[in-house]
């Protein structure tokens, strides 16, 4: 199963979560998508694969919705070996701390023992690209190779 978790402040992530969902359901893959506000990291479940699409905020911060569920992983440490992750970060380029939330999630995951899959991908808000036209072509060039190697390995 795969789960599309979001962080976002003014829904531009929710947008491309959503968006990100179609396109795993169009290629026969089970996915659901989640507000991070409302998920624990209690709720990480061996075996599955997340999907986190995180925008950035302040200082290269984490956006309000995330910080509950990010907390909860500095805090209670879990063990994430047997987890695989992607992730895809919305931020914008005039600011030095370019997607550094992506960057957040992507360092503490790993440090957890979880597995990335694919490279991390993002959307600059100064390019003037979708976020959804820049995340579908992140599906389709990095997440669902990754899952399809997964699924036949
Ligand atoms: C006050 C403010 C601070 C921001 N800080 C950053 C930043 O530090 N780094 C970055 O890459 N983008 C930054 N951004 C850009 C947002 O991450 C970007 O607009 C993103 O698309 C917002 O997505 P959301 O609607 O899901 O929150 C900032 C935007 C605002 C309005």
């Amino acid at each position: 199963m795969i789960h599309v978790l979001f962080g976002t402040e003014t829904g531009n992530a929710e947008l491309v979560a959503d968006d990100i969902v179609d396109c795993l359901k169009q290629s026969d893959l089970d996915a659901d998508v989640a507000d991070m506000a409302y998920f624990s990291a209690a709720d990480l479940n061996v075996g599955d694969t997340y999907v986190l699409v995180c925008s950035t905020y302040g200082d290269g911060e984490l956006p309000n919705s995330a910080q509950p569920f990010y907390g909860q992983l500095q805090e209670q440490m879990p063990d994430l070996n047997g987890i695989r992750f992607a992730v895809f970060g919305l931020g914008d380029s005039y600011y030095a701390t370019f997607n550094n939330g992506a960057k957040i999630f992507k360092e503490h995951l790993l440090s957890l023992g979880a597995q990335q899959l694919g490279q991390v991908g993002v959307h600059d808000a100064s390019s003037g690209e979708i976020p959804t036209d820049a995340a579908l072509s992140w599906a389709d060039e990095q997440l669902i190779p990754a899952l399809t190697a997964l699924a036949q390995s």
